[in-house]
This record gives C-alpha cells, sequence and structure tokens, in this order.
C-alpha cells in the first residue's frame, strides 16, 4: 500500500469509526438511508454529508443527544467554580483532557476526525501572510491574542502539552457551536437565547455529527436546539448528491479564513473593505490648499479627534437581502452608499477645520453646503484610489494570477480574500462617481446648462 492509499484508508476507517460511534449513542439518530458522511478532500473540503437520495423538506437528518456534547459550563462544578477560566478556555482544557484519555475517552471516535492541521492565517508563515497584502485581515489574525491566552491560561494547566492548546483553540473555532446558557443554572429556563458569539459570553460546545457539515452562504440545513437534543433539520428538498449544507452566518470572507480556513465565492457578497480615516483627511488637505500651515493642519487633527465619536476607519459593505427561510438567496448585492458616520466625521472634521480660522480657503468654500458635499465625494474617492494602491497587486493582476497561477490552496484564499477587498473598492469608487455625475447635471439643470458660475464655485 502507497503513502496515499494508506491515508486513504485511515481516513475512511476514521470516519467509519465516527459514523458507528455515533449511532451507537443512547439517543442519537442517523438517517443512513437517507445521508452519508464523505470524503470531499477533493474539493478541499474535509469530509461533509451528502444526500444518498432526495430528502424532502423538513426532515430530521440526525439527532445529537446533549449528553454527546463535549461542553463545560463556565460557573463550574460543584467541585468548586473555574473563576479564572471563560467557555473558551475552559472547553480548550477540556479538549485536551479527553485527548490525552486516549482510547479511555468516551469521545475518541469523534476526536480522530476533528482536524490536526488548519489552514486559518493563524498557521500560515509570514510570506503565506504578505499574499493578504493591504487587507486588514492582517491585523486581526489574532497569533499575539491566542498566545498571551494560552501562556496565561492554559500553559499553566498543562505545560507540557503546549502545542495541543493551539490545535484544541483552533478546532474550537472552527467547529464548537455556541449553546445556550441558561440564566437560572436550571436548566428549564423557557427564555433562553441562542445567540451568536465568540467572545465567550455564551458557552461553547463541540457537538459531533453536526460539526461534520460543511457550510455555505447557501444552505440547505439547519441545526435546532432542543431542551433534549439537537437536531439536523432539511430547509428545502436535497437532491441526490448534493451536499448537507449548514450555515455560519453572513461573513466576509476574510472572516470566514480567519475563522475557518476557507473562502466560498457565495461568501463574496458578505465582503467588507476598512477605509481609513486618515486616507480622507489627506485627500482633503491635498483639496484645502498647500497654503494650509502645518501647525495648523496638526490643530484641527487634534480637535477632530477630541471628539468622542472619533473612529479611526470605516467599514464599507454592500447591501443586500438575507438569505430566506429556505437558505436560499435571489439577488446579487451592491454598493449602495457610503457610511453615514463617515459622512458624520467629515462634517465633524470640516467644523473643527473652521474653528482654525488661518485655513482661509477652506472657511471660504465650507459656507456653502453643496461644494462641502463635493468636497466630501472628491475626498473619498481620492481615499477609495489610495487605498486600493495600498495593495501590492490591482485587481485585474489578481484576476490573472487566480486563472493562470500555480498556487498553493493558502494562496489562492489569499488572493481571493484581497480581490474581493479590492472589487469593493472599485464598486464604491463607481457609487461615488456616480452620484459626483448626479450632482453635476442637478446643477447643470438648475444653472440652464451654463454651468460656468457653478463651475467656478466648485473649484476649491
Ligand atoms: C465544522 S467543520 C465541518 C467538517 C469538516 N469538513 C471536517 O472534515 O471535519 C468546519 C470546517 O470544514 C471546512 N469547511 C466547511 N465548509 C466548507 C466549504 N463550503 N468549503 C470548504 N471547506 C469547508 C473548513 O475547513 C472548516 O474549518
Amino acid at each position: 500500500m502507497d503513502v496515499d492509499s494508506d491515508a486513504d484508508s485511515r481516513f475512511a476507517d476514521g470516519t467509519r469509526n465516527f459514523v458507528d460511534w455515533f449511532q451507537g449513542l443512547p439517543g442519537a439518530t442517523f438517517r443512513a438511508d437517507l445521508i452519508a458522511v464523505e470524503d470531499l478532500r477533493g474539493r478541499n473540503a474535509g469530509r461533509g454529508i451528502i444526500a444518498k437520495q432526495d430528502i424532502a423538506p423538513d426532515t430530521t437528518l440526525f439527532t445529537i443527544p446533549r449528553n454527546a456534547i463535549i461542553y463545560q459550563s463556565e460557573s463550574g462544578n460543584e467541585d468548586g467554580p473555574s473563576s479564572s477560566q471563560d467557555s473558551w478556555t475552559l472547553l480548550i482544557l477540556v479538549l485536551i483532557y479527553e485527548y490525552l484519555q486516549g482510547d479511555a475517552s468516551a469521545w475518541k471516535p469523534y476526536l480522530d476526525v476533528l482536524p490536526s492541521v488548519f489552514d486559518t492565517p493563524m498557521f500560515w508563515p509570514p510570506a503565506e501572510l504578505s499574499e493578504l497584502q493591504a487587507s486588514a485581515l492582517v491585523a486581526k489574525v489574532g497569533k499575539e491574542e491566542a498566545d498571551r491566552m494560552i501562556t496565561s491560561k492554559i500553559l499553566p494547566v498543562v505545560r507540557e502539552h503546549e502545542h495541543l492548546a493551539h490545535r484544541m483553540g483552533s478546532a474550537i473555532m472552527a467547529y464548537a457551536f455556541d449553546l445556550e446558557k441558561d440564566d437560572d443554572n436550571d436548566g428549564v429556563d423557557e427564555d433562553d437565547e441562542w445567540v451568536e458569539d465568540r467572545e465567550g459570553k455564551t458557552m461553547l460546545g463541540m457537538v459531533p455529527m453536526a460539526d461534520i457539515l460543511n457550510a455555505d452562504a447557501e444552505f440547505n440545513a439547519h441545526i435546532n436546539h432542543g431542551d433534549d437534543a439537537l437536531t439536523a433539520t432539511t430547509l428545502r428538498t436535497i437532491r441526490a448528491g448534493e451536499e448537507v449544507l449548514n450555515y455560519y452566518g453572513p461573513l466576509p470572507n476574510g472572516e470566514l479564513l480567519r475563522r475557518y480556513g476557507y473562502v466560498t465565492p457565495k461568501h463574496s457578497r458578505y465582503d467588507v473593505v476598512e477605509l481609513p480615516w486618515e486616507l480622507v483627511e489627506t485627500e482633503l488637505k491635498e483639496r484645502v490648499g498647500v497654503r494650509v500651515d502645518p501647525a495648523d493642519w496638526e490643530k484641527v487633527r487634534q480637535l477632530a479627534r477630541s471628539d468622542e465619536d472619533f473612529e479611526e476607519s470605516f467599514v464599507l459593505e454592500r447591501s443586500g437581502e438575507d438569505p430566506d427561510s429556505t437558505g436560499q438567496l435571489s439577488s446579487e448585492p451592491t454598493f449602495s452608499g457610503l457610511p453615514d458616520e463617515l459622512a458624520d466625521q467629515f462634517k465633524t472634521f470640516l467644523k473643527a477645520v473652521k474653528k482654525v480660522a488661518s485655513i482661509e480657503l477652506a472657511v471660504q468654500a465650507l459656507e456653502d453646503k453643496e461644494m462641502r458635499k463635493d468636497l466630501y465625494l472628491q475626498a473619498v474617492l481620492g481615499a477609495l484610489q489610495s487605498r486600493e494602491r495600498q495593495y501590492a497587486t490591482s485587481l485585474e493582476d489578481d484576476d490573472r494570477i487566480l486563472s493562470v497561477g500555480e498556487l498553493t490552496g493558502r494562496q489562492r484564499m489569499a488572493v481571493w480574500v484581497r480581490r474581493g477587498e479590492k472589487q469593493l473598492l472599485r464598486e464604491a469608487q463607481s457609487w461615488v462617481r456616480q452620484e459626483m455625475n448626479e450632482r453635476r447635471n442637478k446643477a447643470s439643470d438648475r444653472t440652464g446648462g451654463n454651468d460656468g458660475p457653478a463651475a467656478k464655485r466648485r473649484r476649491f
């Protein structure tokens, strides 16, 4: 047997043992007549669940009894609360503990199918991270934060198993579900909420089989959280051979990559890009005029930053519909406007400019509302263009790289993320240009086609 087929048969054994183990759990159900856990490594998606025949909507595909979930409540148990640990670190410790039990762990077949290697950027060396170029994802990878958490909370407990802490932390990030938090701790609170929250406020749990489902922005199944069990239910007809897909939420590809280590074309609709305020300010300064004294400009900057609502950057995104109740999307999202907060900050900044009287030119122009709006659009357009230039390659370069390049899986994902951000920057620029054109046309209508005075006013 060669190395590959050896690994394949281990992979298949892992799947078989896991499914057998799951079906043997008291209270578990698994519609083996309808679905099968399959090897989807060919499409870089690990294991997933595939429909064996057409499945009607509202069919329960499997049921996970609550006592099969691996979790540890933050409030601890009668032996004492674990006050220094949150839901996240507790779950890492519990997973490490179960893993170290080896064959003695009740979850061994499940732990065996959790990955030991991840594609999340947390594990990318600098050369791979550099492929993300100017993407804001680079600052959010969170390796230092994870290191700090592991050093302060996990290491003291499992000093000799450090590598496992990272591995389990990443498994939790990509596999854990947010479980309800029972306020009364009596297990019968009817108002329990299921909240999407990864900041440690909700209780995390590892839910065997539910986490074998892959996910996309269009999906066909849902996990219902019942009192005694979790169930996977179809949302619409799933045809034989189709993959059963869950939903991780309206995440941009950058965030999907950060948390789960993959990207999909359908998640591009949720892509976002950050526009640093600094770039807008630089553009504004250029338009206000070269005669501005740097010290005065600095005064304006400080004044603007003393506002409690001052933001360092603004997130640009498209607007579009949510998936319907069957997990489907029917229209493409569009970029339909800049964030209101950006316009507000621009106004606040101009007020600060007015307070510094030496900036004469600006003061003159700032009296006119229409000119202020023009100025806003020009500054934002310039900022969007310079934001695009922060990436080492252009959108067109990336298209070429994706179509002809010999890329590793990680490189391809990085190019996909940065390309998505550039695409959104382009759409934002088109939107701003269109606004400018409309304003120009309106102004020219007002002056009966003679835009002499208006053009003069607009020269700033
Ligand atoms: C909850 S697990 C799903 C089961 C996983 N495929 C496995 O083999 O164990 C989440 C992980 O599955 C992979 N995944 C989920 N949805 C995917 C998709 N649409 N395409 C590719 N990989 C996907 C990612 O690696 C993600 O971190």
